[in-house]
């Protein structure tokens, strides 16, 4: 498969060992476009979310190297270049609100941490974050007056507010009921079409990677590596409908046969 033409994110050989003989993850290169929304799928402990983690910058890698627009992400000694982490926004299967703060005061938090712009512009910005992510209505709630679904709205809203380039996803829809999920995949292929981030997405379901996907990266286990990558044309904005049409259900053939027979070996 070609390169992308305007890489933003390059893996260069980027593997990781925790110790105990069979590595979480190979040596792994792999160029990510700017604006690509790139799945990572597999079955469980393939190292998806080891490979997430450093590129969110929490784990330094055993061996090679991560690029973002040329720089490298980490030094020597297990460090990250603090300005290339400000490029990075980070949702996770639970949302990790502050129970305290309502849902605005939560995304208003990162952008009052940082400083610099007025109380009234920080205000407006996580408003307009907030109504991005579908949840314009909801600023006023505290966490526990918010379904899961809703919380993981604010929480990628939070994300946004300092306004990262490329936004980072382990599975985080994951603990929502079916039809949930598929609302807010469709929410976020809106904004990822609406803002032009990069979106690397953590996920254990077919139906889900290959709805949102413009590549899935399959990853197999015991050593985690890619066992391949597949390439998503199905035209945008994807609608619910595609997945009942033949085209979508031979990928998503095709990626289960897959990840059953990677699994069959693990
Ligand atoms: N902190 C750790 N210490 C030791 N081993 C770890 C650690 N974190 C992960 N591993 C191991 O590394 C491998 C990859 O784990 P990882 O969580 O990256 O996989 P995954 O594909 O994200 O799995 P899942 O889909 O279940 O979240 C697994 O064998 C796991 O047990």
């Amino acid at each position: 498969m070609a390169e992308p033409p305007d890489v933003l994110i390059r893996l260069d050989g980027v593997g990781k060992d925790y110790g105990g003989g069979v590595s979480a993850l190979l040596p792994t290169s792999l160029a990510v476009g700017g604006g690509e929304f790139l799945v990572l799928l597999g079955p469980s402990g393939c190292g998806k979310t080891t490979l997430l983690r450093m590129i969110a910058g929490l784990l330094p890698p055993s061996s090679g190297g991560i690029l973002i627009s040329g720089e490298p992400l980490w030094s020597s000694g297990g460090r990250c270049r603090k300005a290339l982490l400000c490029r990075l926004g980070l949702v996770l299967q639970d949302a990790n609100l502050f129970p305290w703060l309502t849902a605005e005061e939560n995304v208003l938090l990162p952008l009052e941490l940082r400083g610099g712009s007025e109380r009234g512009r920080r205000t407006a910005r996580a408003q307009a974050m907030l109504a991005l992510a579908g949840a314009g209505d909801l600023g006023s709630r505290l966490p526990h007056e918010l379904s899961g679904g809703q919380r993981q709205r604010v929480a990628i809203a939070r994300a946004l507010s300092c306004d990262p380039d490329i936004l980072l996803m382990d599975e985080p829809f994951a603990a929502l009921d079916a039809i949930s999920r598929e609302a807010l995949d469709l929410e976020l292929q809106k904004l990822w079409l609406e803002t032009g981030k990069t979106i690397i997405l953590v996920t254990h379901s077919i139906a889900e990677a290959a709805f949102l996907a413009d590549r899935v990266v399959l990853f197999a286990p015991r050593p985690g590596r890619i066992a391949e990558l597949v390439e998503l044309r199905f035209p945008r904005p994807r609608e619910p409908e595609l997945m009942f049409t033949p085209e979508f259900q031979q990928v998503v053939r095709h990626l289960h046969e897959r990840m059953s027979a990677l699994m069959g070996q693990a």
